[in-house]
């Protein structure tokens, strides 16, 4: 492997091989950067991105604006791939789409779900490349054992039965299911910079990387390179650890997440906090107590050494509101959201449903025992959030990404700071502000609050570009995009005058957060009301 500062090593107990550092790396630095070995872009956004260099336009994603402007165009021949420039399609051409062209031009626009796109480029590579590659896969896991008892499983052999026909590889299918196994265990989806999901990779050493709930390293992608960056400093000899969930999610979801994806029982440093007084509980957890809302942990940990310690609040530290036995009364409120429904709302395509999921988010909120960072909350506004921005209702979306942005990312960028999906929120957050001021539509609501949102804007502006490179280094492509479209059109928006003042006063000085003040009270007065 040519990664000077990286090396594998073997055999970690419980969790097979991953990757250590050669060297000590500081927060915020790079440890490598490396372009996948087989990319292929998700199947609904095949049209929006380029299949090559995956340039995106942060406004590729339908989460933050809709009418995406990439421009990019089909190949000829199989009308379902598409590239940003020449240079990018002779390229692809080269690497992997002379393989698959025909096989895409006689499926009539019909792409085959992405991890069989990206395993017919696997079946269909040929010499060295195909030598070479096959050779590091063979030491992958694939938990086929696991993957054979689930439910699903009938789908991985016919998508496999699929590669194999179309590919014409003269591997026994057998052979194909272990590989798309290896696959799923292997790859990692490449988000845009605003956390949509747009392709699909796998890279047999990126894939050595093991899991932590704490982790300190994050992967991001800029354009189509792969960049592991450092969250907290590592110290030489040091494993480097990526999180595979939603890493916002208490504890008990990202363990079932790990368990049904992953086939593994974490008990990472997080999952497993040392039995100590002074061991600060991690606010992922939290519950709030019904009278006052100060935070409590509940959760029976059978298989944790620090059950006892969480066990044994049963009394609010606050207000003293009694728990004779605080992880029923925990599964009881789980319940009550269950029978709401509230959860399973994965797509919202009407305002009778947008309007009931609202009413159930509020009283939900009433109930005050779960804190809005928790499931449900978290899946309603991040479904919420889109669909008044598609309907181009701005004062509306405002209120939900201020909730976002002013309750659930505290505990979200609890670690690592200044995460990607930290970003995305602040991202979200600077295009509804600017449509907000160039279409001057507010609601009555909004215009009640009299709020500066030039000085919003302008603040969240200089967050995002001050963030920006320390996730995703130097002149990233999500740096230019920030500077060149929301950065220039917001000085234009103010003028001159305005521009210059900002330029030389501080964001105290500008009475920025007394600006965001308001937008928090507008969001949360409104998860109050009836
Ligand atoms: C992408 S692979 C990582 C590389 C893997 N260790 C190997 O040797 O091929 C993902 C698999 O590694 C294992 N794994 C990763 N992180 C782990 C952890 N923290 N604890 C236990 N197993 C882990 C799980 O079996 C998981 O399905």
């Amino acid at each position: 492997m040519s990664l000077p500062d990286v090396v594998i090593k073997k055999n970690f107990p419980g969790r097979g091989n991953g990757l250590v550092v050669a060297k000590d790396f500081s927060a915020y630095s790079e440890i490598f950067r490396k372009i996948p070995e087989v990319s292929v872009p998700d199947t609904d956004h095949r049209s929006q991105i380029c299949a090559n260099c995956f340039l995106f336009a942060a406004d590729t994603g339908d989460r933050v604006q809709p009418g995406s402007v990439v421009k990019v165009s089909s190949c000829g021949k199989c009308r379902s791939t598409y590239y940003c420039s020449q240079e990018c399609q002779l390229q692809d051409w080269k690497a992997y789409h002379k393989r698959e062209c025909k096989i895409l031009a006689s499926l009539a626009r019909k792409v085959p779900p992405s991890p069989v796109v990206l395993l017919m480029r696997i079946l269909t590579m040929d010499g060295d490349k195909r030598d070479r590659f096959y050779k590091a896969m063979e030491n992958l896991m694939s938990h086929i054992d696991d993957r054979g008892k689930m439910e699903d499983f009938a789908t991985l052999v016919l998508m496999s039965k699929g590669a194999k026909e179309y590919s014409g590889t003269k591997l026994p299918l057998d052979a194909v299911v272990e590989m798309l196994c290896k696959v799923m265990t292997n790859s990692a989806s490449i988000p845009n910079p605003s956390y949509d999901t747009v392709g699909m990779m796998f890279d047999p050493v990126i894939s050595l990387i093991n899991h932590s709930c704490d982790p300190n390293a994050v992967l991001v992608f800029n354009k189509n390179v792969l960049l592991v960056r450092v969250v907290r400093p590592i110290k030489k000899g040091e494993e480097i650890l990526i999180t595979y969930t939603d890493n916002t999610m208490p504890m008990p979801h990202r363990k079932e997440q790990l368990r049904t994806r992953y086939f593994f029982d974490c008990q990472c440093t997080a999952c497993c906090p040392p039995v100590s007084p002074h061991h600060k509980p991690d606010p992922r957890n939290n519950f709030a107590c019904p009278e006052c809302g100060t935070a409590f942990q509940p959760y029976p940990m059978e298989s944790h050494p620090s059950t006892q310690l969480y066990n044994d609040i049963y009394e609010c530290s606050a207000c003293h509101y009694g728990f004779l036995d605080a992880p029923n009364v925990v599964a009881n409120i789980e319940d009550k959201i269950a029978s709401t429904g509230i959860a399973d709302v994965s797509r919202i395509d009407s305002d009778d449903i947008a309007s009931e999921l609202v009413s159930k988010l509020k009283q939900l909120y009433k109930l005050r025992m779960i804190p809005l960072h928790r499931s449900p909350f978290i899946e309603v506004l991040a479904n919420l959030i889109p669909y008044y921005i598609k309907q181009e209702d701005w004062s509306t979306a405002l209120r939900f990404i201020g909730i976002e942005y002013f309750l659930q990312d505290e505990v979200r960028s609890w670690q690592p700071e200044f995460a990607p999906i930290r970003l995305a929120h602040i991202m979200r957050f600077v295009v509804i502000l600017l449509y907000l001021i160039t279409t001057g539509n507010y609601s009555k609501d909004l215009e009640h609050y009299s709020i500066n949102l030039r000085e919003c804007l302008w603040g969240l502006v200089t967050e995002l570009e001050r963030s920006i490179p320390r996730i995703y280094g130097e002149n990233s492509t999500f740096e230019i995009h920030v500077r060149e479209k929301y950065r220039k059109e917001m000085l234009k928006q103010m003028g001159p005058v305005l521009a210059r003042i900002h330029m030389n006063s501080s964001l105290e000085q500008l009475g920025w957060y007394k600006e965001m003040a308001k937008i928090k009270a507008y969001a949360i007065d409104f998860l109050g009301q009836p």
